[in-house]
């Protein structure tokens, strides 16, 4: 039992559609009969399919506010404030111990988190205080977990509406990348072998979770109620690309065993902007994830950046270079962090490249020689670099088309 000042804990599930959330989020609240929840069902339809089998498969009734719905949006946007506001009514009545959230399968677990961490600027609920966001898990589904990565499978149903122009690949990347406890679900389905491989992946794109195989939603409960795990700026450093970027490269021995390998490439010098654009729309198969900025020639105002997810390849502008920030703001930087100089360039400063590729059974070192090849040359330093053919978006990153195959 709680005091009655106590924050009251909170687990979200996040997962793509059909993954198991709803099925995990049933065993735990028959296996802990004791513990007095609330939850909150996220769905994407107008009828909450999920509210009604959280309702007949356990002994919560929406009648008693047990729980609340929120269909026909999206709680990690159209819905933030309804959500907020729905647990904020709830919290006054105060009869329950634990609040579980199960967001729709393409939610982004990162704005549903701050949402509980740090509250929403048009919610009147403030959050902070009286909610403790205590676990973050994510529900992966084994048998569809290559197929998860694939061409906007997913996008010929009907039944999504994309967010915006994300696709469920990227949904399904950012719950790998932020979660503190990730459920491989589905092992009924697939060989042992096969799910060796995965863990592999799932590790190298997420290396401090915890990772667990379930079958129907099995899990110990205490794997996901009451762990303390949660933290945000842990978890927002906890991706494998920004591990990676920061020097932390250290895959174990299931890495190696399934060939699954990340490196980082790093370049002083720019991109030409046609040839890069055409390497990434043309990344071999392997490479499940890139992630990083590039320098592209004849854009030095801008840093540009790269972010492929499956199938899904993003790229344009993304941000400041440190170089083009007025003397007095340089200066802040620097005594920040004081390593920046090391790569400054007199000319330059630190406008340069740096990508990450995690994936398996790819040939790493034919990829950087491709890369090598999309900087200029030497020749091509001197020439003019405004006139060369830039394909990438002036304003923002926008998908890539894809080379035909
Ligand atoms: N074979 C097998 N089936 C499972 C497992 N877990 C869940 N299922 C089934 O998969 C289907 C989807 O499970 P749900 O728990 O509804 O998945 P969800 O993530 O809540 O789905 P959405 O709310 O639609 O996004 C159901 O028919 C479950 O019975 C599992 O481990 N193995």
């Amino acid at each position: 039992m709680l005091f009655s000042n106590d924050p009251i804990p909170v687990s979200i599930l996040s997962g793509s559609l059909g993954a198991g959330k709803t099925t995990t989020l049933n065993h735990i609240l028959n296996s802990e009969r004791e513990l007095n929840a609330a939850v909150v069902v996220n769905d994407m339809g107008e009828v909450n399919v999920d509210a009604d089998l959280v309702e007949r498969e356990s002994e919560l009734t929406q009648e008693d506010d047990g729980i609340i719905e929120l269909s026909n949006g999206c709680i990690c946007c159209r819905l933030r404030g309804d959500m907020l506001d729905e647990v904020g009514r709830l919290a006054e009545e105060r009869d329950f111990d634990y609040l579980l959230v199960e967001s729709s399968g393409i939610s982004e677990p990162i704005p549903v988190a701050q949402t509980f961490a740090r509250g929403f600027e048009d919610a009147e609920f403030d959050p902070t205080g009286v909610y403790e966001l205590d676990t973050m898990v994510s529900v992966v589904d084994a048998h569809s977990f290559w197929q998860g990565f694939d061409s906007g499978q997913a996008l010929t149903d009907d039944s999504i509406e994309p967010q915006g122009n994300r696709v469920p690949e990227e949904a399904l990347m950012d719950q790998i990348e932020f979660c503190d406890v990730l459920l491989l679900n589905k092992c009924d389905l697939v060989p042992e072998a096969e799910l060796d491989e995965m863990e592999a992946v799932l590790e190298a794109l997420q290396p401090r979770a915890k990772i667990i195989r379930t079958e129907h939603g099995v899990v110990d409960p205490t794997e996901i109620l009451n762990t303390g795990r949660f933290d945000f700026e842990r978890a927002s450093q906890s991706a494998g690309w920004k591990h990676e970027l920061q020097g932390g490269h250290h895959h174990g021995a299931a890495a190696e065993e399934h060939g699954v390998t990340s490196f980082v490439f790093d370049a002083d010098r720019p991109f030409h902007p046609e040839r890069i654009a055409q390497f990434f729309a043309d990344i071999p198969d392997g490479i499940i994830r890139a992630k990083g900025f590039f320098w592209s020639a004849g854009r030095e105002d801008i840093a540009m950046g790269l972010d492929k997810a499956g199938q899904s390849v993003r790229a344009g502008p993304t941000g400041t270079w440190i170089a083009t920030l007025p003397k007095a703001e340089q200066e802040q930087y620097f005594a920040a962090r004081p390593g920046i100089k090391e790569d400054w360039d007199e000319q330059w400063g630190d406008r340069g490249n740096q990508l990450v590729f995690i994936g398996r059974g790819f040939d790493q070192e034919s990829l950087v020689d491709r890369l090598n090849d999309c900087l200029l040359s030497d020749a091509e330093m001197d020439e003019d670099w405004s006139e060369f053919a830039d394909p990438f978006s002036p304003d923002e990153q926008r998908e890539l088309a894809l080379a035909d195959d």
